[in-house]
């Protein structure tokens, strides 16, 4: 589990990114959060891995405080994914998959297996492997992305706004893929969207976020879709709610949660 304590971060030119906040994050499930730009979303999820440290508050992943962490060490230990998928453009597919394990000591035949083996897992066909990112989809690029994160068998995985850059089917592929891969796998996935409906999709917890880094509201998509906490909650998940793929119908004098197909996909419990 991660626990935000409390955290605030004051950059040095006086923009407060993140003020006073505070949840967890279960382990093996996704938290998504959500907010509109410059909500402090990226900000949050890089006090995960010291990228960023918090001015104030704290970070802790199973009960210890990061800030006690030797910040490379961490980061090792933690996948990241990230919109462009930071892949390396002069080395292979492959290598880009097998560097991180490579640099924490694993045998270049060892770490070059498993990055094959990873290709498997995130859908993509092993002759791709000795090409350069450039020669790939943006699609595809991203599911390199997303093994490169894998690559160190980590617990946790940030991901910020991974399929943002990619076209509305392909990033639908790709959020399908995500589920499946969570389904298999089971991580404790942080992840950064602007999307509402990406955010009710994927995650089994939601952190609403507003401008000046503040959490609106925490809780399942389901919850979050009966009782917006406040206006600015209903604003942002009531727009377009036609196209939502979960809302609320009422039947038989019951509020259900139905998908965009109609189908229920639970009750609500109050
Ligand atoms: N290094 C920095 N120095 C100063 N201000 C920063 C720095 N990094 C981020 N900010 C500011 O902090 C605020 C939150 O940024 P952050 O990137 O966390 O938001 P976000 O919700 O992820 O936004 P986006 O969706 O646009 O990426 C913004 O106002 C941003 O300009």
């Amino acid at each position: 589990m991660i626990e935000f304590r409390a955290v605030t971060k004051e950059f040095p030119d006086g923009t407060v990114a993140v003020r006073d906040v505070s949840f967890e994050v279960p382990s093996h499930r996704t938290t998504v959060l959500v907010g509109s730009s410059g909500s402090g979303k990226t900000t949050l999820l890089r006090m995960v891995n010291r990228m960023v440290d918090p001015s104030s508050g704290s970070v802790l992943i199973d009960g210890e405080d990061v800030a006690a962490a030797d910040p490379v060490r961490l980061r090792r230990g933690i996948g990241y994914v990230m919109q462009n998928s930071g892949l390396l453009p002069h080395r292979t597919v492959i290598d880009n998959v097998a560097t991180v394990p490579m640099l924490r000591g694993e045998s270049k035949r060892a770490a070059r297996a498993r990055a094959l083996e990873l290709l498997d897992t995130v859908g993509l066909d092993r002759e791709l492997a000795g090409r350069y990112p450039g020669q790939l989809s943006g699609g595809q690029q991203q599911r390199v992305g997303v093994a490169r994160g894998l690559a160190v068998d980590p617990n946790i995985l940030l991901m910020d706004e991974p399929f943002g850059a990619v076209d509305p089917l392909v990033r639908a592929e790709l959020q399908q893929e995500l589920l499946r891969l969570q389904r298999q796998l089971g991580k404790t996935v942080l992840f950064v969207t602007h999307d509402v409906d990406e955010a009710f999709l994927l995650g089994d917890q939601v952190v609403i976020l507003r401008t000046g880094g503040e959490v609106v509201q925490i809780g399942s998509p389901e919850e979050i879709l009966a009782a917006p906490a406040d206006a600015f909650v209903e604003g942002f998940v009531g727009a377009d709610r036609g196209r939502r793929a979960l809302h609320l119908e009422e039947r038989d004098g019951r509020e259900i949660v139905v998908d965009g197909d109609g189908r229920p996909a639970g009750v609500l419990v109050t």
